[in-house]
């Protein structure tokens, strides 16, 4: 008898701790969902290209895909980096129809050698950000207000043209760092 009503109190316990259990797998389950539910929702809500099936034709020139929604509805930096996008995907039809027909002519602009790399290679390369860390041939220097930013802006479009994305300071803050400093600071700003 005595082992009957010790058994009893201990057995009560383990249906709790199980409900206990499922309570808290309900709760991280909903949660979960809800972080899904948000996740979900803020993509849907961000702005970006959106490229249209089929229009991605090998043969097409400027194909590589049409920018729906186009650079008029977005900031001026997304129309920018669409802008630029448009351009590597040329980039690379151009190459793969030169590696089809090695007799062909070279692309206008080859600016090749000038990006830094080998050959024709060097400028998408230095798009996809696989180019050696070098100074830049070129400095924009202008006032405060002065729109050096829109000039960057439009010379950035051209596919030759790597920039960096912010303003490095190299002059006015960080000169004591050192020309391998700066150079570091070309691909990684
Ligand atoms: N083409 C042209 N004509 C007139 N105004 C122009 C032009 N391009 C740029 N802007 C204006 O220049 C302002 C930005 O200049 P910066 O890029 O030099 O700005 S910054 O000092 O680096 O922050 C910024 O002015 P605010 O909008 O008043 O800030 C730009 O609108």
């Amino acid at each position: 008898m005595a082992v009957s009503a010790a058994a009893a109190p201990a057995a009560e316990p383990l249906p709790r701790s199980i409900f206990k259990k499922f309570l808290v797998m309900l709760c991280s389950l909903l949660m979960s969902l809800y972080v899904f539910y948000c996740l979900a929702d803020r993509c849907q809500t961000l702005p970006g290209p959106i490229i249209a099936a089929g229009a991605a034709s090998e043969e097409d020139e400027g194909g590589g895909g049409e920018f729906l929604g186009g650079s008029a509805e977005l900031p001026p930096w997304q129309a920018a980096a669409a802008r630029r996008k448009r351009l590597l995907q040329r980039l690379k039809q151009r190459r793969r129809r030169q590696e089809a027909a090695p007799g062909a002519e070279p692309p206008a602009g080859g600016g090749g050698s000038r990006a830094g790399g080998s050959g024709g290679g060097g400028t998408l390369a230095l798009l996809l950000g696989e180019g050696s860390k070098r100074l830049p041939q070129a400095i924009i220097i202008g006032v405060k207000k002065g729109g050096t930013r829109a000039l960057l802006e439009f010379l950035r479009v051209h596919p030759d043209v790597r920039a960096v994305g912010a303003e490095p300071h190299f002059f006015d803050r960080n000169y004591e760092r050192g020309l391998a400093w700066y150079s570091f600071r070309m691909l990684t700003l």
